[in-house]
């Protein structure tokens, strides 16, 4: 079985900056997989690469085994994206952009597949509406639309949040989650880091045009994330055998970094041994904005 996508030492350079440096990375079918970084990190131009809507200075590139540039149309067919930048057609109301767009994959008689999709995005009654008409949010749902009327096996979403509503966040995910479960691969990119670990089982990392980690989102979070323990001690002091482990000070209330939660155990025993008492105990729970920041920072 192919990848879904395989990316093999790609490089791109925009004049004298360096978007792309060597980027490896395989991703399997079926999967929920989140490709995140901070801006200007190189996200959007391996995916402008990978929809060949740009080309890499050297590498290569496959969908489906096809490469996007020796096998362009096969790889088009395979992948469907959806773009990060509202570009759109003034004149087209959104069923006839969708009816043209299938033209374009020599699809003819798709109006069910259509009609599922406008239903599915909540686009039905704007389906007569000129594209240039909707609010920004209903645009970006008749891109997502357009990016899977030939129902491509690989899709690929370009930040498809930035700028809508939770209402419409929560339909749009429960779309593509099932076409997940129907088998589709699903790459994402987003800055909102909730929706990728909520989603995504795997997660890439790009800084500078560099993947900087890529593991399940369950071991980055295990390698990279501590829990944040907050505790208002009585009295205030802190053993010196648990400094170590401070990540900061407020007033009476102390803060601890732990790897698991089975050290807190031992923090407490400690305390109680010290003769503290805990007034107050708070612990948050790692997220992967935790990781994004230590790798990114770093
Ligand atoms: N067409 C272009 N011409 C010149 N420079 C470009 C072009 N496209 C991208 N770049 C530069 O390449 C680098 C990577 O940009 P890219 O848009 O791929 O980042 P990104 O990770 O998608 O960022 P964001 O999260 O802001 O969307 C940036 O420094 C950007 O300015």
């Amino acid at each position: 079985m192919f990848p879904a996508i395989e990316i093999r030492q790609v490089h791109k350079r925009f004049g004298t900056v360096q978007a792309l440096r060597g980027v490896d990375l395989s991703i399997q079918q079926g999967e929920f997989f989140a490709l995140l970084g901070p801006n200007g990190a190189g996200k959007s131009t391996l995916i402008n690469i990978l929809a060949g809507l740009a080309l890499a200075d050297s590498g290569n590139l496959k969908v489906l085994g096809h490469d996007v540039r020796a096998d362009y149309r096969e790889a088009r067919r395979s992948i469907g994206v959806v773009p990060q930048e509202l570009v759109y057609d003034a004149f087209f109301t959104v069923r006839e952009m969708l009816q043209f767009q299938s033209g374009y994959f020599n699809i003819r008689n798709n109006d069910a597949w259509i009609d599922e999709l406008l239903e599915s995005l909540g686009l039905t009654d704007k389906a007569d509406a000129y594209v240039r008409t909707l609010s920004g949010g209903m645009k970006r749902r008749v891109l997502v639309a357009q990016a899977l009327v030939h129902k491509p096996p690989v899709i690929v979403l370009d930040e498809p949040t930035a700028g809508v509503d939770v209402e419409l966040r929560q339909s749009l995910w429960g779309f593509i989650r099932r076409l997940n479960r129907e088998g589709h691969t699903i790459v994402l990119t987003t800055h909102y880091l909730e929706e990728a670990e909520t989603l995504c089982s795997r997660v890439a990392m790009l800084k500078q045009g560099e993947v900087v980690a890529l593991d399940t989102t369950a071991n980055l979070l295990n390698r990279y994330a501590a829990i944040q323990v907050s505790m208002r001690l009585d009295p205030p002091r802190l053993p010196d055998i648990l400094q170590p482990l401070s990540s900061g000070q407020d007033g009476e209330v102390f803060k601890l970094s732990l790897k698991h939660h089975a050290e807190l155990e031992n923090v407490l025993r400690v305390l109680r041994e010290a003769g503290i008492s805990v007034a107050e105990l708070g612990v948050s729970k790692p997220d992967l904005e935790d990781v994004f920041l230590k790798l990114v920072r770093s």
